[in-house]
């Protein structure tokens, strides 16, 4: 009999032909609930998720037969992967995948404030030819923050090569990565140079809103504020009164603490509407990762990761 994987969202077909040749059988659900994942599960071996359901204790108690979990992305905080590991799940996720996505994003979002390419655009939509309103900073000799430096962080020093910026990242986690490209820095040091900073990190307890009032109170400039990692990570609430009161230069957000407009608050409605009406703030969808290339390059890296493919890497 051949081994059911359960694919619950919606993938490049790449990964459903690679399953069905290495002998497994797709179950495409790409819409599929929770519960009808809980009914389905017992006679599936893999899943394939993203962060569209919750694989919690409930959901891992009905895969009897499950083997491993492969995460189409980076972020695990929707998978109790301690849980899934106790009972002899493999899961793996695959940041290597669209890594390179988001840090071509945030470098995008950056060269949109600086040059101020969205609102000049937004202007000239509007007739409005202004040439003095719209003089740009070059990013030329500037020193850019980048707090996380993970797969996302990584790739975004890298894209920021031959802009010759100043790059001092911070990893609460990680040391020895002086390289001549970056200095590892202290939070301090980032605070007390950074013309730009960028978030790169994962949503756990401790990142839970770690962008806060102090946080943006700690800048010695008013920086430029990126954000492509997890909206949660920021309260809103700071950001916004730190936009404001002209502490941060302007902001790129691609996450935002609620992802599901139509169940915004009145609260977060406000402060939503009130984002989207500053020139100086670059607001998208959670898109950073979604590049053609990534819907081939995660399954990929999933796949060889479970020993399904051969490592292409080596
Ligand atoms: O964690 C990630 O890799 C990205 O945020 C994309 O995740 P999603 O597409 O599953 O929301």
């Amino acid at each position: 009999m051949s081994q059911k994987v359960l694919i619950t969202a919606k993938v490049n077909p790449w990964l459903l032909e690679t399953l069905t040749a290495k002998g497994f059988e797709p179950v495409y659900q790409p819409a599929i609930t929770t519960e009808e994942v809980m009914a389905l599960l017992p006679e599936i071996t893999g899943l394939i998720v993203t962060t569209r359901l919750k694989v919690d204790k409930a959901m891992l108690d009905s895969g009897h037969r499950l083997k491993w979990i492969g995460r189409l992305g980076s972020g695990m905080e929707l998978i109790d992967v301690a849980y899934a590991e106790s009972k002899g799940i493999t899961c793996v996720s695959s940041p290597d995948g669209n890594c390179d996505a988001v840090g071509e994003q945030a470098l995008g979002m950056l060269l949109c404030l600086r040059n101020n390419i969205l609102k000049s655009n937004l202007e000239l939509r509007k007739g409005i030819w202004e040439r003095e309103g719209n003089r740009g900073w070059e990013l030329n000799g500037k020193t850019v923050g980048i707090i996380g430096f993970g797969h996302t962080g990584q790739a975004f020093t890298k894209k920021l090569q031959g802009f010759d910026v100043k790059i001092l990242a911070n990893d609460k986690y990680k040391s020895g990565f002086d390289t001549d490209v970056v200095k590892q820095a202290s939070l301090e040091e980032i605070y007390a140079q950074a013309d730009v900073v960028s978030l790169h990190l994962p949503l756990t307890k401790e990142t839970h809103h770690l962008a806060n009032t102090q946080f943006f109170n700690a800048f010695a400039k008013p920086v430029y504020f990126l954000n492509t990692s997890r909206g949660k990570v920021v309260d809103t609430t700071a950001l916004v009164a730190a936009l404001d009161a002209g502490k941060l230069a302007g902001a790129g957000l691609d996450v935002f603490e609620n992802e599901k407009m139509a169940t915004f608050t009145p609260a977060e409605k406000t402060q939503f509407d009130y984002l989207l009406r500053l020139p100086n703030v670059v607001l998208t969808p959670h898109i950073a990762g979604y590049s053609h290339e990534a819907s081939i390059k995660m399954p990929q890296y999933v796949l060889e990761k479970l020993g399904i493919l051969p490592n292409s890497r080596i």
